[in-house]
């Protein structure tokens, strides 16, 4: 039977990308996606500002909400110090085989725990399951109709300290405004908008930083 679209992606990322080298790997998935399929990965307009938010928060425990392929997950992994660790969630089991290759391809499984599963189920189960007790930065970029709710799901369950950093995908396209309402409102968060592109297209679209105020 046909291959997946992220079958595709990854049999790009093998034949195309140097096995160790993320950069290659992030390389070979934006070509791919720009030339050949369009996939839903952040993209290198808003990888860009990814990296930069990553920089500058330079954290020691993270977690992805939505791993797809394991484009962001590299991004992020790439730039971690050695000993942090990125905890991200994937709720579609074939997105997840995928990413775990994809993430293995870049050299970057030590860093990296990929778990299945949905995120109102898991965020309340990150202490006692994962050891953790607050994360420095989240990205969320998994179900649109999700951001808000796990948001305060996060707050619940004290997962967010004074300072932790949230980064948005798609604040835009396909849009997430009741999150965003939350966020630009609470006195909680200091917010901020970057406006850039949905991946691979002209079309508008933004990431949505908001430090967590405690
Ligand atoms: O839908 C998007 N992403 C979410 C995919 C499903 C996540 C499922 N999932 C993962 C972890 C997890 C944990 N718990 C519950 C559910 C969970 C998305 C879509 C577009 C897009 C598509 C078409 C178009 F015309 C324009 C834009 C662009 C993006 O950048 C996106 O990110
Ligand atoms: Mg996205």
């Amino acid at each position: 039977t046909r291959s997946t679209r992220p079958q595709r992606l990854l049999k790009a990322v093998q034949k195309h990308a140097t096995r160790g080298d993320p950069q290659s790997v992030i390389s070979a998935i934006d070509h791919f996606c720009r030339h050949s399929e369009w996939a839903m990965n952040i993209g290198d307009e808003k990888g860009s500002i990814l990296d930069s938010v990553v920089s500058e928060v330079n954290p020691e425990k993270v977690l992805e909400l939505g791993t797809y392929c394991g484009y962001s997950t590299v991004r992020i992994a790439r730039l971690l110090p050695p000993g942090a660790r990125l905890i991200t969630l994937e709720f579609n089991a074939d997105y997840a085989a995928i990413a775990r290759q994809v993430i293995i391809w870049a050299g970057l499984e030590d860093k990296v725990q990929l778990v299945e599963g949905a995120s109102e189920d898991w965020i309340p189960r990150m202490k006692e399951h994962f050891g953790i007790e607050t994360f420095d930065f989240v990205f969320l970029d998994h179900w649109k109709d999700r951001y808000l709710p796990d948001t305060k799901l996060m707050e619940d369950c004290g997962l967010l300290r004074k300072g932790t950093v949230l980064l948005a995908d798609n604040v835009i396209c396909p849009g997430v405004p009741d999150y965003l309402a939350y966020v630009r409102n609470s006195l909680s968060y200091k917010s901020c908008y970057f406006k850039s592109h949905l991946e691979y297209t002209k079309a508008e679209d933004g990431l949505e930083k908001s430090v967590f105020l405690g």
